[in-house]
């Protein structure tokens, strides 16, 4: 395909936070085996003065409108798709702001605060008729393909018998600015809805492979010791998924207080293991396949910049084709993940104000 009939997407950025500036860096990347060409036509900010800054030091060879609202964004005529890079609780609002205005979502994960919210996002972009998903970039590296193709088609390993996936980060809550988004529980703050969201996406990617049967899952918190009990979060959460059908089970993690070793996940099989490794368990890089008889291979998958095209080149071939929703990440998929989230947060006693 020539870069003529490559699809494009013209991307209006909301929250010029981190996140947003790790996605428009990569969307501007000149690639060589781009999918898709990305256009940052408007970033709106909390201030003029941090949309401009955000604008030239990550999308400098464009030229976006830049306003000092989220509304701006929402009703440029030139924004086919909007891109939410603000903090969890706000999702909820900004998602359905942007689905009223008639423009396409993409939205930083979590999508939701919980699944009751994942529910009334997916039912106003269907009413209006835009695409919406959740911005969980780990599903599309061609490792994540790879592994599937592996576990599931291949079956390379056998049965599936158990998967082990943690993402620590060390963000301790302690001695950390109090209105930090992963401080504050106001803002979302917390392990799981921050990190074991991606524990629980390998799990999921994994073991979700009989459709309909969903797995028991328990869980334990370790919470944060904000000096107010209504502000302490989970700093680490530990939850099991029992798949008694496949006679499988997953164990998943997340903290705050540690960082994850290189390998973040171990999938055993009845004919061997496969480890799953990388700078975080949201950005694999490389998986090592054991046999049962120690005969070890290395797969590597190195990417250009982090990653982040790999969801928005999907999006731009998805809409391009009329599709309003992404195979890879439906929505279906999002809000299964919410209700666990919803439920491990119940069984362990932490709810967030929605
Ligand atoms: N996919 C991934 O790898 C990652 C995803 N994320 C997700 O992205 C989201 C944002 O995280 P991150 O970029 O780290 O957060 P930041 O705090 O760095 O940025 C969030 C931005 O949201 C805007 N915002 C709007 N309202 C508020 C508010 N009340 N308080 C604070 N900020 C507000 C601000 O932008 P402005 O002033 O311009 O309006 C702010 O800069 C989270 O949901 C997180 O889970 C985060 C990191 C990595
Ligand atoms: O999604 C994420 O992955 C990387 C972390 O830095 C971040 O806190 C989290 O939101």
């Amino acid at each position: 395909m020539t870069a003529k009939e490559l699809p494009s997407l013209r991307w209006g950025v909301i929250g010029c936070g981190l996140i947003s500036t790790w996605f428009v860096s990569d969307l501007v990347l000149s690639r060589s085996d781009a999918a898709a060409n990305h256009t940052i036509a408007a970033v709106g900010s909390s201030s003029l003065g941090k949309g401009n800054k955000f604008a030239s030091e990550n999308c400098p060879s464009q030229s976006p409108a830049v306003y000092d609202s989220y509304a701006g964004v929402y009703n440029d005529p030139n924004v086919d798709i909007v891109y939410i890079g603000t903090p969890h609780p706000l999702h909820h609002k900004n998602v359905l702001d942007a689905v009223a205005a008639g423009k396409h979502v993409l939205c930083e994960k979590p999508m939701a605060m919980n699944a009751q919210q994942g529910q009334e996002m997916a039912e106003a972009a269907r009413e209006k008729g835009v695409f919406l998903m959740e911005a969980m970039w780990t599903r599309f590296f061609p490792i994540t393909k790879e592994l599937q193709r592996l576990v599931h088609e291949e079956k390379t390993i056998g049965d599936v018998a158990a998967v082990w996936a943690d993402f620590g980060i060390y963000m301790p809550t302690k001695g950390r600015n109090p209105a930090s988004r992963t401080v504050s529980k106001k803002l979302g703050a917390g392990a799981l809805l921050d990190v074991g969201i991606y524990s629980l996406t390998w799990a999921s990617l994994l073991l979700d492979t009989v459709p309909g049967t969903t797995p028991d899952i328990s869980a334990n918190m370790i919470f944060s010791d904000h000096e107010q009990p209504d502000d302490r979060v989970d700093e680490q959460t530990a939850i099991v998924l029992r798949y008694p059908e496949q006679r499988a089970q997953a164990i998943c993690t997340a903290s705050l207080l540690y960082k994850t070793s290189e390998i973040f996940a171990r999938i055993q099989g009845s004919k061997g293991t496969i480890s799953v490794g990388g700078v975080a368990a949201s950005k694999p890089g490389f998986l090592v396949v054991t046999a049962k008889d120690g005969v070890e291979r290395k797969m590597e998958f190195p990417v250009e910049g982090k990653g982040f095209y790999y969801e928005a080149d999907a999006v731009a071939r998805d809409l391009q084709a009329g599709r309003l929703e992404n195979a890879t990440c439906p929505l279906h998929t999002t809000q299964n993940m919410l209700s666990r989230m919803d439920s491990i947060m119940a069984s362990c006693g932490l709810s967030y104000q929605s």
